[in-house]
């Protein structure tokens, strides 16, 4: 016999947009959605209370180094060369795998505390990522990412072959919910040879790829002054764009390369807090989006946000895409909410960002109930502009909850956070010895 859940009583979100009165239920053997529709608790095995709350897709935080929750608050008010040169890498190289499990787990709560559902994580020690993964019921995308300027031939290599090594070893992980892929960290930290290689590589063992394009200006000139192109026709032609391949930032980005991307079916990772905390700029997301471009929301890492609530970025990508169009239209509530959801599904290549019959069960119910949330005109408005993630009530994910009533199920909370920071004290301490 299946084992059955129904979310009940609630508001469901629908593909459409609508919001119905309607009870969920699921396979939770399947993890998949069975019905959406009327009166379908009483059957159920297990109830989760929906009431007064609105049940939407997970979301999808398609960017993200979990474990930087360590260095969260560690070095702000920095650009992002001297950030990552100066204050992150030098303490980056002090972390230790044990390090990488307690920052992951710190931010697994925090993640699954806002309803996401999904993330994409580029880190190092990754098997402790997966491992919390594994743990914690929710589905990533992650890989090891790499950076070869400033190591020599042989300690560039070994970070390269690390890279496909634990995109091979940990695909399908966790019942399939843990997927991989290559990560070369950007086209100015990661040599044109090695690039070109886990281009070839990654079509050959057929593992999409991630990394970070266009975040600053200086990623930009550097490029345009060796190849005479933009980074993105010099990413094409080392052959990293592919439909499943997905970028992270892509804020200086010029209508060439929305061209490019589109043609590609490339995803572009929009970071509007990182952008904004580091000062890099404004990514032109509703152009991308009108030229054709796939775009999904990440937080990027702790440490540059600071905090891993994508509520905060379905706001902040709403307020600066119209401040980047010069257009109060421009990235709408819905446009927003899609990013955050199939948006982010298509960058990942997973199968969510929707509530229906036979999709995924990936979804989380956001009480309605609080005053910043009342009156209720438009529920889209509100997750967008209003909602924050302490008003996720239930996070269920692959049909299994794993928060309910704001209790992450498959941690200690308190422990948690001590251990993360007594790790993070000590990391530090080591570092700036
Ligand atoms: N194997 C590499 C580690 C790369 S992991 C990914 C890297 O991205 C860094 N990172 C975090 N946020 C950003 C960002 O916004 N832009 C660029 N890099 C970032 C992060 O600190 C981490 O070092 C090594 O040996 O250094
Ligand atoms: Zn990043």
């Amino acid at each position: 016999m299946t084992d059955t859940l129904a979310v009940a009583d609630g508001l469901v979100l629908t593909p459409a947009f609508d919001v119905v009165e309607a009870d969920v239920l699921v396979d939770a053997d399947a993890g998949t959605v069975i019905e959406v529709g009327p009166d379908l608790a009483a059957a159920a095995d297990e109830t989760l209370d929906a009431a007064g709350g609105l049940v939407i897709p997970g979301l999808v935080n398609a960017h993200c180094h979990a474990a930087m929750t360590l260095l969260r608050g560690y070095a702000d008010d920095e650009p992002l060369d001297t950030w990552l040169r100066e204050h992150v890498w030098p303490v980056e190289a002090a972390l230790t795998p044990d390090d990488i499990r307690a920052g992951t787990e710190l931010a697994l709560v925090e993640l699954i505390r806002s309803g996401v559902t999904a993330f994409a994580d580029m880190y190092f020690a990754v098997e402790e990522v997966a491992a919390a993964v594994e743990a914690a019921g929710i589905r990533a995308r992650l890989g090891h990412g790499v950076v070869t300027v400033g190591k020599d031939d042989e300690a560039a290599r070994a970070d390269l072959e690390e890279s496909f090594a634990v995109a091979e070893r940990l695909d399908g992980a966790a019942d399939g919910r843990v997927r991989t892929a290559v990560m070369p960290h950007s086209l100015t930290t990661v040599a044109d040879d090695l690039l070109a290689e886990t281009a070839d590589r990654a079509r050959d063992a057929d593992v999409p790829i991630h990394f970070h394009l266009n975040e600053t200006p200086d990623e930009v000139a550097p490029i345009v002054d060796e190849h005479g192109v933009r980074p993105s026709a010099h990413a094409d032609e080392l052959g990293l764009l592919t439909d499943s391949t997905f970028v992270a930032h892509g804020v200086h980005t010029d209508p060439s390369e929305f061209d490019v991307l589109a043609e590609r079916g490339t995803s572009v990772v929009h970071c509007p807090a990182s952008n904004m905390k580091l000062a890099s700029g404004m990514a032109p997301v509703q152009a991308m989006l009108d030229a054709g471009v796939p775009v999904a929301l990440g937080t990027d890492g702790a440490a540059s946000n600071n905090d891993l609530d994508l509520f905060d970025e379905l706001r902040d990508a709403a307020m600066l895409g119209k401040l980047a169009a010069d257009d109060a239209a421009a990235v709408d509530a819905e446009t927003a909410f899609r990013m955050a959801t199939a948006g982010g599904a298509e960058a990942l290549g997973i199968d969510a960002g929707r509530i229906a019959a036979g999709a995924n069960a990936d979804l989380a119910v956001v009480d309605l109930d609080a005053p910043h949330l009342t009156p209720a005109h438009d529920l889209v408005s509100h997750l967008v502009y209003a909602v924050r993630g302490s008003d996720v009530r239930h996070t269920v994910c692959d049909g299994r909850v794993v928060m309910r009533d704001r209790d992450v199920l498959a941690f200690d909370e308190a422990a948690v956070r001590e251990r993360a920071q007594e790790h993070a004290v000590a990391l530090v301490a080591r570092a700036e010895e």
